[in-house]
């Protein structure tokens, strides 16, 4: 299979709601027409950054249906379609596939603790549920489980699996899961703070929950890196540091903050559903000066 369209800058797309916090067809696609104008080579719909597990069954597959009348063609699109039970995954996979998504990822099962046999088990019926590539979402901090070297390799055995979107934060292991799998596969770096380091080590690619705020910036870093410039990726990604902590020190959620700033850039996705906390009061004033800190970059890299 050829893997190029899943090699780029791919932001986690965000839950976009109207104003009385329901999913917003138009906000949606008004999202995915901003990203598709940045020149992000795809979406990755549904997963931590669109607050999937805050969602019912029909406000996902609505979401999976506007951005793919929106960008399908476009944009590579990967559905993440991890959900409470196997049964739910399996029907946004099917639905995923008849939009024309381009792979299917999920996280592992949530809330009880499971043995590898019954996450791999998991998977392989998401997989079997449709003809997509499958990528694999090992986010340990969240979900409790890190998936481990043996079932990785156990997994890769099917080859509907064509990468892993790895959220773990020891860049080691994206080298450790590259060793393994080879040149035909995809490493998605997953923690935006190491984007570079990442991309060093092994990732071919990356899919991050930071992006879609800063799209310029990950571009450069993409370009730094793949032109070798290292002294420049490194700098630049001291400066997304910087840019995510300030992001991350808000009195509300990351992702509310994320979409306070996207106001001041110039697209309205809502705010988020609880339990998340919504930005308020004086820190709604800083996010002017974390919209400063952006602009600024990307007058210093020039994009
Ligand atoms: C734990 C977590 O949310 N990790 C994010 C990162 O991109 C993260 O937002 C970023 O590194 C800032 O901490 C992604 O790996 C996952 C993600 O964005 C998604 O699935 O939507």
């Amino acid at each position: 299979m050829n893997l190029e369209k899943f090699k780029g800058i791919i932001p986690a797309f965000y839950a976009c709601y109207d104003d009385a916090g329901e999913v917003s067809e138009i906000r949606t696609k008004d999202l995915c027409n901003y990203l598709y104008e940045k020149g992000v080579k795809g979406l990755y719909v549904g997963g931590s950054s669109g607050e999937c597990i805050y969602q019912n069954l029909e406000e996902r597959k609505a979401t999976l249906k506007y951005v793919a009348e929106a960008v399908k063609g476009k944009l590579t699109l990967i559905a993440h379609v991890g959900a409470p039970s196997t049964r739910e995954s399996v029907a946004l996979a099917k639905y995923a596939e008849e939009l024309g998504y381009d792979a299917l990822s999920a996280i592992p099962p949530i809330y009880f603790k499971l043995p590898d046999s019954s996450v791999i088990k998991y998977w392989t019926e998401i997989m079997e549920s449709t003809k997509l590539p499958f990528i694999i979402y090992n986010i340990p901090q969240t979900t409790g489980y890190n998936l481990s070297l043996p079932a990785f390799k156990k997994l890769i055995e099917n080859k509907k699996v064509i990468g892993v979107k790895n959220s773990s934060m020891p860049v080691m292991d994206i080298e450790r899961f590259k060793a393994a799998a080879g040149e035909d596969f995809i490493v998605f770096n997953g923690p935006d703070e190491q984007y570079v380091s990442g991309r060093v080590i092994g990732a071919d690619s990356g899919i991050g929950g930071t992006y879609a705020a800063m799209p310029e910036l990950l571009l450069k870093a993409e370009e730094f890196v793949s032109s070798g410039n290292f002294e420049q990726a490194k700098n630049i990604q001291r400066d997304i540091n910087d840019i995510i902590i300030a992001l991350c020190s808000l009195n509300g959620h990351m992702y509310s903050t994320i979409k306070e700033l996207l106001k001041l850039r110039g697209v309205n996705v809502g705010s988020v559903r609880g339990p998340l906390e919504p930005v308020t009061g004086e820190d709604l004033n800083k996010v002017e000066e974390i919209k400063n800190m952006i602009d600024q970059a990307i007058l210093k890299y020039g994009r």
